[in-house]
This record gives C-alpha cells, structure tokens and sequence, in this order.
C-alpha cells in the first residue's frame, strides 16, 4: 500500500492513491491514451475506497480512513490500453460538501454503492441518484448499482430481488459483490469493466499524446489539483 502524507488541493490525504498499470502494451507507443471518469458514489463506510483499492490495486484495503473529498485511483484497462480514472469520493457530508460540483462535472460513468448489512444505505440510493440528476448528469451516462459485502451473508438486510426491484426501477443494472472476498476479486473487475466497454465508444474528456519513449501517461496530482475539472 502506497503510503503519504501528501494532502491535496481538496484537502484529501493521498494515502491511498494507487497507480496501476495492468498493461504497457508497445503497440500502444506514441498512440492517445483516453481517460474516463468514473465516479463512486454512496454512503459512508459501504465500501467505496476498499472496492476501488480492489479493482485499481488488485488487493483488499486493510484499515481504510473515512475519505476527505476525494481521491483518485487509477487503471489501465485492456480495451485498446484506454484509462479509467476512479473518483473515490467522501459518503460524509461534512467530507464532501465544497467538492460535489467536481465530482458530477464531466463524469462518464456513475457507481452507486450500498451495504448489504445496512438498510439505510439502500434507502439512501434514491437520494444519491436524486443528486447526480440535479447536477445535471447526461441520462446517457452509464451507471451500475453495487451492493457491497456479500461475504457478511448472515447478517444481511437487502435481498437480491428487493435490491434487483429498485434497481429496475431506475434502469440501473445490479451487481452484488464483495471488495473483502479474494474470490469476488473478477466480479469486482467485471464492474468496472462493464462501464468501461459501455464507454468505448464515448468520446473522451481528455486526449494526452503519449511520448515516444513511454506507453503510457501518469496524470500527476498536481496536474489534477491545477486542474480539477478535466480530470
Ligand atoms: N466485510 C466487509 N467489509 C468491508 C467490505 N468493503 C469494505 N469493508 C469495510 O467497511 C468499512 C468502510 O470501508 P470504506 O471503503 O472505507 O468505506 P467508504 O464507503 O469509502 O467510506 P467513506 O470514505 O467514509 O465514504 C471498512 O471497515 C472496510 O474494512 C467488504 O466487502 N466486506
Ligand atoms: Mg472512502
């Protein structure tokens, strides 16, 4: 786990901040790499960071801290080398107030999370979907429901079909998984992978022309800091 101190424009440690790159592909020198927006989205403490470490670091994250505005994770997916930018953002009011506008503009794709164990996180998501349509998010923007946890079975408060009612209710396809379980590992990619084959297509927010001499380019968070709205 890539540890520091580091805190960045929104306030947020960057303790968790993974770069991961699954491939460096040399077809892909001095080709264009595009970079999509995903955001995640739910309340506190249904999982949001340990799903993204998960997809973006291969790995459950032990211990995590409640997210401070936001922090990014990053992956190269193999669908012709394109990037996908994770937007973690904070489930605590009081964490991401200043920072909601940065985190609906320009977004691509929409995750939104729940806990199986917690009713209320599931009577929240309406709220949550509620808010990204207020700021105006395109309905042509991909979005995925995720029911976190599934490893707690016994303690469980939302079943699949009642889960499975809302999310046909909002046109929202339903994945039920678990950042914690090693074997849920590929259920977890195939999330984020389903939004990223749905975004293919899409035109991208950001072209970067790649250099010669690397496959492959790191936005730095001093790029993202200067620039909050493009990422
Ligand atoms: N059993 C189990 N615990 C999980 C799972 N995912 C996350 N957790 C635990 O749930 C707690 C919250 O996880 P986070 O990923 O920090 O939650 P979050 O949604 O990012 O929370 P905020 O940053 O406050 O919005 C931690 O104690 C994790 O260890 C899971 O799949 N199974
Ligand atoms: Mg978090």
């Amino acid at each position: 786990m890539a540890h520091n101190d580091n805190r960045n424009v929104y306030g947020s440690p960057a303790r968790y901040h993974t770069r991961v790159s699954t491939q460096l592909h040399p077809e892909y020198d001095c080709l264009q790499t595009r970079i999509f927006k995903i955001i995640v989205i739910g309340d506190s403490n249904v999982g949001k960071t340990c799903l993204s470490y998960r997809f973006c670091g291969g790995k459950f994250l032990q211990n995590p801290e409640a997210t401070i505005g936001v922090d990014f994770r990053e992956r190269t997916v193999e669908i012709d080398g394109e990037k996908i930018k994770i937007w973690d953002t904070a489930g605590q009011e009081r964490f991401r107030k200043s920072m909601v506008e940065h985190y609906y503009r320009n977004v691509h794709a929409v995750v939104f999370v729940y806990d199986i164990t917690k009713l209320s996180t599931f009577e929240s998501l309406p709220d949550w979907i509620e808010e990204c349509a207020r700021h105006s998010v395109s309905p042509s923007v991909p979005r995925i429901m995720v029911g976190n946890k599934c490893d707690l079975t016994d303690t469980c408060q939302i079943s699949t079909s009642c889960a499975q009612r809302l999310a046909d209710n909002y046109h929202l396809p339903l994945f039920e998984t678990s950042a914690k379980d090693p074997s849920e590992k590929e259920h977890v990619d195939a999330i984020f992978m389903t939004l990223a084959y749905k975004l293919k297509n899409h035109k991208p927010l950001r072209l970067k022309q790649l250099p010669r001499e690397s496959s492959m380019v790191h936005l730095s968070q001093e790029e993202d800091a200067q620039n909050p709205c493009l990422c």
